[in-house]
């Protein structure tokens, strides 16, 4: 390191990108400092994302398995019940996930600094800290990963307290009896479904006809039907114009068609923007772009060439999973380290209930890449495991070239989907014929079992 500077790299944010960057750039022996606002590492993907939903939900799944099984045992969920009461084991995962990663930033000589970054110039940062003097440092790369936070639309009256936002939806007392969600996204789905699951009246509006358009149709129409079974409602292609409180009990929402939804509380999941607030950004030298995001070049490089920007604020996938690769890569790439280049088959997972998962391409995209397309399907209600477990209604679908031999997509609804789309993701970056999956053996009974019945089902496909 030159003396002129105070560190190799500067990491902002230490969300799953920016903590990955600091540990690469130390495991390169470079000199880093990860400065980070909160007072507990993770970012958004710890403290208001990832984790807290995924809690809930485990939650919510256990409650609707024990509402499922009523006659087994007594079962009534308690009366005005507290949020806290359903995410009990958080703060324990915080706890044990803040030790984990302060661990691995202090093995490897990573310097924490806690303060809010802004530019001076594209090599100096100031740092606000609390109770304490501002600190003023140069550094030869930067690397951004703050992140970012939820769209608010200027119609939407967020009080987090009765219209809330992603970042704020766990910070209700208590389970509300009756819930409006604005957006047909994965926050939006994940949520609503969730709420629905434990039993909060729910209703989904989007301007588009199903949510989760971007995956399978199948998926999308599976997701729609198991929610509506539990009793939630989707209104698609109605934009919401207008939210109000009532100021005592009530919040409505009224959309362009004249459909008007009551309800106790709203959730606004309209996207997420990058969060360079406060950052001084044009001091660096740098813009958004205009779909308000940072952009990079494939080696995660800006238009300034020592700052280099990963995850949520380059936009999507804006996944914990990518964002953690993203910020891997920008460090090796900042320090000259050979990284090879970045795998495009990343899958989605969405928590929702029931789960959904994807891998590939799907089946219209294998049909415009092929001309035409195999897809073989296992409904879970085949598979032995699925009737033992009550988990009927999950499918699996494999999406083959138009000859039906190579796997090309995997595409999963039901609980467990997350887990299983892996099987499907090594077949296709493995090039595997589908034969290949009905000559293996698996465990029985298992849902991985499905791959099989699958693949089988489009072997009888083929022409
Ligand atoms: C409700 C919800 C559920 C999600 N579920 C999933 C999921 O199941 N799976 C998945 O893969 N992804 C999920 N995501 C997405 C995932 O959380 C994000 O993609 C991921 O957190 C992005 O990581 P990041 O490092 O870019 O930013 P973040 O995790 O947002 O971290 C950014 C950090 O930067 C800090 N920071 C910001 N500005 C400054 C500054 N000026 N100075 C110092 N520090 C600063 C912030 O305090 C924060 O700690 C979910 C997101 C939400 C909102
Ligand atoms: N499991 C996961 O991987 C996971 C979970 C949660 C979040 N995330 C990430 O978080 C990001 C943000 O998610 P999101 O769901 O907030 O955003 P999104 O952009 O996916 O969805 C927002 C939705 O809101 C709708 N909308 C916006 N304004 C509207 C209006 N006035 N009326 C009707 N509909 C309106 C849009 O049509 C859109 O469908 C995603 O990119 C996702 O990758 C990932």
């Amino acid at each position: 390191m030159s003396m002129a500077y105070d560190y190799d790299m500067l990491v902002v944010g230490s969300g799953p990108a920016g903590q990955k960057a600091a540990v690469q750039g130390a495991k390169a022996g470079k000199r880093v400092a990860l400065v980070e606002r909160d007072n507990l590492f993770g970012g958004a993907c710890v403290h208001r994302g990832t984790i807290p939903s995924k809690t809930l939900r485990e939650n919510a799944l256990r409650i609707s398995h024990m509402r499922q099984n009523a006659s087994l045992a007594d079962f009534k969920l308690t009366e005005d019940l507290e949020m806290s009461a359903l995410i009990t084991r958080l703060n324990d995962v915080l706890v044990a996930h803040d030790m984990y990663m302060s661990r691995q930033i202090d093995r490897n000589g990573i310097e924490r600094i806690q303060g809010r970054a802004s530019f001076v110039d594209n090599e100096t940062i100031r740092i606000d800290r609390v109770q304490a003097e501002p600190l003023t440092v140069r550094c030869e790369t930067v690397i951004l990963a703050t992140g970012s936070y939820p769209r608010n639309p200027p119609n939407m009256p967020i009080d987090h307290e009765n219209v809330l936002d992603s970042d704020s939806i766990l910070s209700l007392l208590y389970l509300p009896k009756s819930l409006t969600v604005l957006g047909g996204g994965v926050i939006a789905s994940e949520y609503a479904s969730i709420f629905q699951a434990l039993g909060v009246q729910v209703t989904m509006i989007d301007k588009y006809p199903k949510p989760l358009g971007f995956l399978d149709q199948d998926l999308c129409d599976t997701f729609v039907e198991v929610f509506e079974g539990m009793g939630g409602t989707w209104l698609g292609e109605r934009e919401v114009e207008h939210v109000s409180w009532d100021g005592i009990s009530e919040v409505t929402t009224e959309c362009n068609d004249g459909t008007i939804v009551r309800s106790q509380k709203l959730l606004c999941a309209a996207g997420r923007i990058a969060n360079v607030k406060n950052l001084n950004i044009e001091n660096a030298g740098l813009s958004l772009n205009d779909r308000g995001l940072i952009t990079v070049d494939e080696d995660m490089r800006t238009s300034v060439p020592n700052i280099f920007a990963a995850g949520d604020i380059i936009g999507p996938p804006s996944l914990a999973s990518s964002s953690m690769e993203q910020g891997r890569r920008a460090a090796s790439r900042a320090m000259d380290v050979e990284v090879s280049s970045m795998h495009d088959m990343i899958p989605s997972g969405i928590y929702a209930i029931p789960e959904l998962s994807a891998v590939g391409l799907n089946e219209d995209q294998a049909i415009k890449k092929f001309g035409g397309s195999v897809v073989g399907r296992a409904n879970f209600d085949e598979i032995a495991r699925g009737q033992i477990s009550g988990n009927t209604q999950g499918m699996l679908k494999l999406i083959c070239d138009d000859k039906g031999e190579k796997i090309v997509g995997t595409m999963i609804v039901g609980e467990g989907a997350t887990e299983l789309v892996h099987i499907g993701m090594m077949a296709i970056m493995n090039e595997m014929k589908v034969d290949a999956l009905v000559d293996s053996i698996f465990n029985f009974p298992t849902l991985a079992e499905a791959y099989r019945v699958a693949a089988l089902d489009a072997i009888s496909r083929r022409s």
